[in-house]
């Protein structure tokens, strides 16, 4: 079957500096595909230039891969042809981490609505497209007539971001990317706002991959999740399985790191120190955890660890688990529930 999105053996690498010019591995080989026809959940998750908002901007094509291909239904996403690029803008929507720099002061908040409407054409008249935008608001949990009309700043953070999401229905997607979409608002309205990304996926059927350095969110609207660091995937299945039980030293770091409500989960014992995200590129060979790693073993500086798989749902590329039998690079995601 081919895939909706695929990732196949991607790279990212950025040189920055004038003189001295430094490389940044922002992505390693990652490969993955997700499928909408059973529309789930993904969560994208890891530190601070763990490489997620690479991976975002590389599945919706706004940045090209340094080596490897981004396939849109088979097709390499820089080589469609104008009506499947078309297609593709319109199946795949982004929400972004800022709303407020979407918007245009000097225009009412409409105008974010209209552009889409007018750019797929989705509508056939005013009343339709205005029949169409209150339909949207009203599914996010806006009332069209108190939004429609006012200004940028006369909105709430969280109803400019909801109206974001509303924007990103109207052209009827199969996936929505959202990237860190609630860290610029207040913990009240980030369970709202969630939870609107949930019911897309219930209720129409919207793929959504979440990106977040939050493993708290990630954990209650996702069923998948797939953890980065710098650049590489270190565990990646079924959302209670990585959370509840993590196997890979560097997702235990970050699950021991959440301020956990529940007091039987102690805090902050974190044996590893985070590197406050500073990441440090080393020579090609070995674990890139292992520096960090408590339970770092000779085979980690020599070799890169492949995808054990632990359980039918869940892989770890960690020698620590070497004797389960493992998964080929580029076919993780038979291990998402839903795949
Ligand atoms: N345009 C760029 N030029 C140079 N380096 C870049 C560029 N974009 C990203 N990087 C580097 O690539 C790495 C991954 O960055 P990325 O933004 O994907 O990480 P991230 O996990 O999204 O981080 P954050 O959570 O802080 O947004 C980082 O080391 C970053 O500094």
């Amino acid at each position: 079957m081919t895939a909706f999105l695929e990732l196949r053996h991607v790279s990212k690498v950025f040189s920055s500096g004038l003189i001295r010019k430094k490389r940044t591995v922002a992505l390693d080989d990652i490969s993955f595909s997700i499928n909408t026809d059973t529309p789930s959940v993904l969560a994208i998750a890891g530190e601070s230039g763990s490489g997620k908002t690479t991976l975002g901007m590389m599945l919706m094509g706004f940045l090209a891969p340094t080596s490897g291909q981004v396939l849109y239904k088979g097709q390499d996403l820089h080589k469609l042809s104008r009506a499947d690029q078309m297609e593709f803008r319109r199946e795949v929507q982004a929400i972004f981490q800022d709303p407020f720099s979407v918007y245009n002061p000097f225009y009412p908040v409409d105008h974010v609505l209209e552009v889409p409407i007018q750019k797929f054409k989705l509508a056939r008249s005013r009343a339709e497209a205005r029949a169409l935008m209150e339909e949207a608001l009203s599914n996010v949990g806006l009332q069209p007539e108190e939004t429609l009309g006012r200004y940028p700043h006369q909105l709430s953070g969280g109803q400019r971001q909801r109206i974001m999401v509303a924007r990103a229905l109207l052209t009827k997607p199969r996936l929505i990317i959202a990237d860190e979409p609630v860290s610029m608002v207040d913990a009240s309205l980030r369970a709202t706002i969630l939870e609107s990304l949930r019911r897309l996926n219930q209720e129409f059927g919207i793929s959504i991959l979440y990106i977040t350095h939050d493993l708290t969110t990630a954990y209650h609207i996702s069923h998948d999740i797939l953890i980065l660091y710098r650049g590489s995937i270190a565990e990646a299945g079924d959302v209670e399985q990585v959370i509840q039980d993590p196997q890979h030293p560097y997702t235990q770091l970050l699950v021991d790191s959440i301020p956990w409500p529940d007091l039987d989960h102690t805090w902050g014992q974190s044996r590893l120190k985070p590197t406050n995200g500073k990441m440090v590129d080393g020579p090609g060979t070995g674990c890139k955890f292992a520096d960090r790693c408590p339970h770092v073993m000779d085979i980690c500086r020599r070799e890169s660890p492949p995808y054990f798989q632990l359980s039918p749902q869940r892989v770890a590329a960690c020698f620590l688990h070497q004797g389960a039998p493992t998964v080929a690079s580029d076919a993780i995601e038979q291990v998402f529930a839903r795949a």
